[in-house]
């Protein structure tokens, strides 16, 4: 199979972007087919696109269904077999709205979701410290009364938003599927890979098997941007770019920014850390092993984020710190 030439654009949704107040499937479709819309124009480029997205939402509101209907004869499914189970339904929403995008503008190109895999260390210290917020937002109110209901949760206040369960978050080791998905890329499809960051599994001999966490899809985007030497990495979330000083009145959200400066406000543990501080630190990774720039911005300015007008870009070079 010959090589693609076309600029290779890792683009990574978040999964409070595809769920916002209405949890309902129609409103994420309506969210996703919004989000295709602008991803098309990637392909009107000319660029290849390969399409991953979380699910801390969506796996949240999972397992609660599964509890609430748990008996002997219908057992509740595991954590790994929910962030299977979103990867599938997340992806088909995906693969609907970018073929109806496609047909629209005349473009015959296929787009398939890869169920992934990924291979975290079994002795990941993230599984003693679950950091990786999942499920609705509750209420300080509420938080005694849950704890009481769940003992087994930990909850956990999310970037101002509210409190959230919060679940083990191992670091993405191995892509398993990653040789299917070069091949898929390579192919000039569409690829919709490691959803919710991949289903958490550990090596064990042969083995591969499942286990109860959620990998923060952003370092698994920048992995896998890395593996297929993808030109750029771009993170869309909800809520614009990346600010300094976040919720302060002072706050400034930065337009241009090079990987030392924004390393040290990493290091100085700036960012909230179950929702900014991954998608910062997965985009410095990428920039830092590829020389390449990835950006961080909002969803709804996907379009603008595409002609370089919004967003925070996050580049390989000393520069002078532009905000917007
Ligand atoms: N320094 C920051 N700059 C911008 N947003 C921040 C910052 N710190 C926390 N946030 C919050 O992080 C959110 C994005 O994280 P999150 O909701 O976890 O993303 P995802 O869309 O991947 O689910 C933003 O909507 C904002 O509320
Ligand atoms: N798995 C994951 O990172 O999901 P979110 O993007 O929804 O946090």
């Amino acid at each position: 199979m010959e090589e693609n030439k076309m600029a290779k654009i890792v683009v990574a949704l978040g999964g409070n972007a595809i769920l916002s107040e209405d949890p309902s499937a129609q409103a994420q479709k309506r969210a996703v087919s919004q989000t295709a819309k602008e991803l098309v124009n990637f392909i009107k480029n000319g660029d290849q696109l390969i399409i991953t997205h979380g699910n801390g939402p969506q796996v949240g509101n999972l397992l609660l269904q599964q509890s609430a209907g748990d008996s002997s004869e219908n057992p509740a499914m595991p954590l790994d077999t929910c962030g299977a189970m979103t990867q599938g339904s997340i992806g088909y929403w995906f693969q609907n709205a970018m073929r109806e995008e496609l047909l629209k503008n005349g473009i015959d190109k296929d787009v398939t979701t890869i169920i992934t895999q990924t291979i975290v260390a079994e002795d990941d210290p993230a599984f003693q410290d679950p950091s990786k917020p999942i499920g609705p937002f509750y209420k300080k109110s509420e938080v005694a009364k849950l704890r009481q209901e769940h003992p087994d949760w930990k909850l956990m206040e999310d970037a101002g938003r509210g409190y959230r369960r919060v679940v083990p978050s191992p670091k993405p080791v191995k892509i398993n599927e990653y040789r299917a998905i070069k091949q898929v890329v390579e192919a000039g499809i569409v690829p919709i890979v490691s959803g919710g960051g991949g289903i958490p599994v550990v090596e064990r001999g042969d083995r591969l098997v499942g286990t109860e966490a959620v990998i923060d899809k952003d370092f698994s985007a920048s992995k896998i941007a890395q593996l297929i030497k993808a030109d750029k990495l771009i993170i869309l979330t909800s809520g614009g770019g990346v600010y300094y000083n976040y919720g302060q009145p002072e706050q400034a959200e930065l337009k241009t920014v090079g990987i030392e400066e924004i390393q040290e406000h990493i290091n100085a543990e700036e960012f909230s850390k179950g929702s900014m501080m991954p998608k910062v630190k997965a985009a410095v990774d990428f920039v830092r092993q590829s020389g390449n720039p990835a950006v961080i911005g909002d969803l709804k300015d996907a379009k603008e984020i595409i002609e370089g007008t919004q967003g925070t870009m996050i580049i390989n070079e000393g520069t002078q710190t532009e905000y917007r």
